[in-house]
């Protein structure tokens, strides 16, 4: 494809040609941010830390970015990703513009939500922290790869509310009709606003790749609207510029559906209005939508529309899964429950096999959907014993356990726990919680004077 050099990046000629035909005078503003290196961002995790606490612990230069509570800037030569602290799941890095997506959907501890394209789960880790692990959130990816990162993701935060699945739009629509009282479609796009951080979305984008991503964004819109409740809300974004997918999208999206409102972001801190030239029809509400452009604002860019059903919908009437463990799964884990733990899990349990997970609240029956984690995994019934899992301990204060071993953040055991190797401590307590400056890493198993290592392998550093 023909390409020209743009600061320091080489992009489509007939991007840039476009580019320069919507934005006319704003141009050039536009094209000298790719002369600037790409913004780098984290979010703190608030189910694990409150702000105040996060910034005296954390060794990274921080800045708030003003449109998301728990969001900073970092600098990039940091690597957040390396520290302790990220395997703690103590924050998650995020492009900063991505961020804004959440604080627009707003879900409620209590609610019933749905992450429809989630992974790798930036969007699913905020929204489950506003809900405080309470009430049901959906999160669901269609490719089986992408999912795990989700799932891993999820575990990290410490989340215990969320039913991850691995499913297509239609088949939720089919198993969920009228049943969310939130959704968040983020859609797969043609990721113009990815540009300065991946080389690979330069390569992809074609005119024709824009088209593409906008018929899928139609029907998995479609898909969506299905799903919502009567008054549900429904959140759509992007990481791209184009019209097509953006404000043409949501135009053509209302045309069809005439008990949708398109509701109001407040645009401030940069935040701009969505385009009213750049829909088929003029349509002066589209000025509603939320465009974070990389020159109005520290971020690489992203388009928001938020809308409600105000139309009537069919009742879900699916039934709740019902907890099938068995009393001799249930004995062996209070047993551990009791060895090791100054909590008891008040969740329904349900078993997959022999592994045990507490489920989310009102979490509807998933007979014939592809589950990847239902709740939090508690862990797995041997003979006669039961084994925690990664994301119990990921989930647990250390206040909830009877023995811990905190280890400092920057110490050689701090590492030494995190490659996978034992750590000598001279006593025999069995399950012990390890913590990083207080907060949970994994289990580690202390016999004889050696605390062996339950840190997954998937998960190791390697040295
Ligand atoms: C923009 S990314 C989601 C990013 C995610 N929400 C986050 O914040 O980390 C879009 C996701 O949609 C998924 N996807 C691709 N095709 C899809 C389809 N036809 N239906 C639903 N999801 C799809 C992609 O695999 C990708 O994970």
């Amino acid at each position: 494809m023909d390409q020209k050099g743009v600061g320091s990046l080489k992009l489509p000629s007939e991007f840039i040609a476009k580019m320069e035909r919507l934005l006319q005078n704003e141009a050039s503003r536009f094209f000298s941010t790719y002369d600037e290196g790409k913004v780098n961002g984290l979010r703190f995790n608030p189910l694990k830390t409150d702000r105040e606490t996060f910034l005296t612990l954390v060794p990274f230069a921080l800045s708030p970015v003003p449109f998301c509570p728990t969001g900073f800037y970092y600098d990039g030569g940091e690597q957040p990703g390396k520290h302790p602290y990220h395997a703690a799941g103590l924050y998650y890095i995020q492009e900063p513009s991505a961020m804004f997506v959440a604080e627009v959907l707003a879900p409620n501890p209590g609610e019933t939500v749905l992450d429809l394209c989630a992974a790798p789960g930036g969007k699913t880790t905020q929204l489950a922290a506003m809900m405080k692990n309470q009430g049901l959130i959906v999160a669901n990816e269609i490719h089986p790869k992408r999912v795990k990162a989700l799932s891993e993701n999820i575990e990290r935060f410490g989340i215990t509310n969320a039913l991850v699945t691995n499913e297509t739009p239609e088949k939720l629509a089919k198993y969920f009709p009228g049943f969310f009282d939130k959704i968040l479609v983020d859609a797969p796009c043609s990721g113009e606003g990815m540009f300065r951080k991946d080389e690979e979305a330069v390569r992809f984008w074609s005119q024709a790749h824009v088209e593409q991503c906008a018929s899928k964004q139609r029907h998995i819109l479609d898909c969506a609207y299905s799903m919502l409740k009567e008054g549900g809300v429904l959140v759509y974004s992007t990481c791209t510029f184009s019209p097509e997918e953006n404000e043409q999208m949501i135009e053509a999206f209302l045309q069809t559906y005439d008990d949708l409102e398109l509701l109001s972001i407040e645009k401030v801190h940069g935040i701009q209005p969505g385009r009213r030239e750049w829909t088929n029809t003029g349509l002066e509400e589209i000025e509603r939508t939320a465009r974070l452009w990389p020159h109005c604002l520290k971020g690489e860019g992203h388009f928001v529309a938020k809308m409600k059903k105000t139309g009537s919908a069919p009742a879900w009437n699916g039934s709740y899964v019902k907890p099938n463990i068995s009393k001799q799964m249930l004995r062996t884990y209070r047993q551990f429950e009791q060895e090791a733990l100054q909590i008891e899990l008040e969740k329904p349990m349900y078993a997959f096999q022999h592994h045990l997970f507490a489920l989310p609240d009102h979490c509807p029956s998933f007979n014939g959907l592809k589950v990847v984690r239902a709740g939090l995994h508690v862990g797995e019934a041997k003979k006669q014993r039961f084994e925690p899992n990664h994301a119990l301990a990921l989930a647990l204060k250390p206040q909830d356990v009877r023995c811990s071993l905190d280890l400092s953040s920057g110490s050689s055991e701090c590492f030494k726990y995190l490659r996978g190797e034992t750590i000598e401590t001279g006593e025999d307590r069995g399950w012990l919680l390890v913590t990083v400056d207080g907060y949970p890493l994994g289990w580690g198993k202390e016999v004889k004077g050696i605390v062996k290592n339950f840190y997954p392998k998937g998960l190791r550093v390697h040295a």
